[in-house]
């Protein structure tokens, strides 16, 4: 079977007066686990909570705002976290393992498989991994930023059939449900297009403990749906209904899996690198990539940013900057600010050298969903 990745938030985690642990859900969440293992699924929890935790240990009636204290509370409450799960599981005999992760874990492509592996192996032997981001040591740059991002970059490394989105309200709404008592439920989005037409209203920053609100669930099913994964945003302090859902019921926001999922490597193109600069494409090369199938050549680009080496990720987007597409590069910034706008058999000449015939080349290219 393939995995489950559930991934619960600040908000469900602690009470949201006192800051203390919701030890119920918890106790429930856990139970609902080993239910899933029992019915034959993987798990992967993804679970935030760590800042949340440590600020309660440390009487911090406020999330920090400076980068050194957030990482030191933290570190005081991931080890709490950690303590807790690992009593509740005990007492189902369920082994867990703590996995933390930065974005450059995924970044560098033997990274990327080497935690793939990890997994599979935790997998294997029946342990149940606990994911946060490692807060500790991420340093801006290296940072996923927020859990949800996190969860569905991990459900697309394991190939889940699964993401569990658990938090403070029971779905999407058409705003934020808090600020407006007529906000429309939302269902099921088929396709992710379709939010589109819904003009939805996502708010802020999510609740006081919370970090990115719906705008990073919807990231997070976006990333999810294209790797072929169901994505379900839904109420945190109800673990139940997940099995519930498994079995047809129409609880919460569920979003349908994209039918052609995209490769494991060009899943990791797309969401796993860290882009290191832009090109702006003009009208003619948009169509080539968007519609045609085809490579990115040295012609059609208009202008760039950044500062890249050949094989690293940048955003192909369109000359109203919005990101068509994402590839790996096959000259670096210096080159290619040389040969943009020229034709393929000018660039030997420019360049004084032989030169790859594309500048992304189309096995190397993702377009964005
Ligand atoms: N359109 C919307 N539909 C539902 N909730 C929304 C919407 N816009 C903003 N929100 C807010 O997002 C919050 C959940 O995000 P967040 O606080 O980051 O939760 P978590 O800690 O679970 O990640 C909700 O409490 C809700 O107020
Ligand atoms: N890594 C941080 C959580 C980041 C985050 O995304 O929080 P949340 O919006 O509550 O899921 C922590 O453990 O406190």
């Amino acid at each position: 079977m393939r995995p489950i990745v559930l991934k619960i938030g600040t908000s469900s985690l602690t009470q949201p007066d006192s800051g203390r642990l919701a030890l119920s859900t918890i106790a429930t969440l856990v139970e609902v686990i080993c239910d899933l293992r029992d019915r034959g699924y993987p798990v992967v929890l993804v679970s935030s909570g760590a800042v949340g935790v440590g600020c309660a240990r440390l009487g911090l009636t406020e999330r920090p705002k400076a980068i050194a204290q957030k990482q030191a509370v933290a570190a005081v409450g991931q080890g709490r976290l950690m303590r807790v799960y690992d009593d509740l599981f005990s007492q189902f005999d369920q082994p867990i393992a703590q996995v933390l992760l930065t974005r450059g874990d995924l970044a560098q492509r033997s990274r990327y498989i080497n935690a793939y592996s990890t997994f599979q192996e935790l997998l294997r032997m029946g342990a149940i991994p606990i994911v946060n981001e490692n807060d500790t040591v991420a340093v801006d740059e290296l940072k996923f930023g927020d859990n949800d991002t996190l969860s569905a970059l991990v459900a697309s490394l394991v190939e889940a059939e699964w993401l569990f989105l658990l938090t403070d309200v029971d779905r999407l709404y058409s705003a934020d449900p808090r600020q407006n008592p007529d906000a429309e439920p939302i269902r099921l989005v088929e396709q992710m297009s379709d939010l589109e037409a819904l003009e939805l209203d996502i708010g802020g920053r999510g609740s006081q403990w919370g970090t990115g609100g719906m705008a990073t669930k919807i990231t997070a099913a976006q990333i999810g749906t294209s790797a072929g994964v169901r994505v379900v945003i839904t109420d945190g302090s109800q673990p139940r209904n997940l099995l519930k859902i498994l079995e047809g019921a129409d609880i919460g926001t569920q979003f349908a899996p994209q039918p052609q999922a995209t490769s494991a490597r060009k899943r990791w193109i797309a969401h796993g690198l860290i882009p290191a600069g832009k090109l702006y494409l003009d009208s003619g090369a948009v169509r080539a990539i968007c519609t045609g199938g085809g490579s990115l050549l040295a012609a059609g680009i208009r202008d760039l940013e950044g500062e890249f080496q050949p094989q690293d990720a940048v955003q192909l987007c369109d000359l109203e900057g919005r990101e068509v597409a994402r590839g790996l590069v096959n000259f670096s910034h210096e080159a290619l600010e040389k040969i943009c706008g020229k034709r393929s058999d000018e660039i030997a000449a420019i360049l004084g050298h032989d030169a790859p015939e594309t500048v992304v080349h189309r096995d190397n290219l993702v377009l964005a969903s």
